[in-house]
């Protein structure tokens, strides 16, 4: 469903997350609204949320939720469209080993680990910061890391219209280690490609240059 935020002052998020309602997430009013459900979920576990301990964690909760769902208000478009530059440099451009902290939509636990993203200009290139960015804003949301990979690639693609990009993601996922399947090492890669990273020689480097161990 597309969204169009022309009648409030929240930032215009990218269209097209699927039955998502825009919310003013951190208004007082919602926090409070949340906190109330989790003071139940205390309850529920078998907790007294009345406890000193527990008296401000429902609200903490909530916030923390809010926080870590924040990537929904973002516009991944618009981020990298604040830093566009033209330029002819034509080599790939990788940035590698960026901190990666989603939560997968199954069971809303955390999945980290690090992002590699590349790219290979076609006239311009985009501000290093911004490729950090635009990770965090789809990490930031209820996620499976497939569809975070592709959704990184494809918005590369679609705003800077490079000569490809290529996306390679690595996490633990704490749904198959703290609880499930109860496997404590194992790390799920998933990756993305589009243009020139469809070809095996420009695949490679990539691959060699986030294996490198120079940073
Ligand atoms: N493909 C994919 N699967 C994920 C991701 N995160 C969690 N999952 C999986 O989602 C699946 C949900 O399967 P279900 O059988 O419905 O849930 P479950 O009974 O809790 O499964 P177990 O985790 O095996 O106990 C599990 O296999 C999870 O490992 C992800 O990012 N990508
Ligand atoms: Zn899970």
């Amino acid at each position: 469903m597309h969204q169009h935020d022309d009648d409030d002052n929240l930032p215009d998020r990218d269209a097209g997350i699927e039955g998502y309602q825009k919310i003013d997430r951190y208004n007082p009013e919602l926090i409070e609204s949340l906190s109330g459900h989790y003071h139940e979920v205390l309850k529920q576990i078998g907790e007294n949320p009345e406890r000193e301990g527990l008296l401000k964690t429902p609200e903490r909760v909530a916030k923390a939720l809010m926080y870590l769902t924040h990537g929904y208000d973002l516009d991944a478009q618009q981020i990298l469209k604040s830093a566009m530059f033209k330029e002819e440099y034509s080599q790939m451009v990788v940035v590698k080993d960026i901190e990666v902290y989603s939560m997968c939509e199954h069971h809303m636990l955390p999945f980290f680990g690090k992002a590699h993203v590349a790219y290979i200009p076609n006239g311009h290139v985009v501000g290093l910061s911004k490729i950090p960015r635009i990770v965090d804003v789809f990490a930031r949301r209820l996620q499976v890391q497939e569809r975070l990979t592709n959704e990184i690639r494809d918005c590369i693609q679609d705003t800077l219209n490079p000569i490809g990009v290529g996306v390679v993601i690595e996490c633990r996922h704490l749904c198959m280690s703290m609880r499930g399947v109860q496997k404590q090492n194992s790390v799920t890669t998933t990756s993305a490609f589009t243009g020139a990273f469809l070809m095996d020689k420009t695949r490679t480097e990539f691959l060699n240059l986030i294996s490198s161990k120079l940073s």
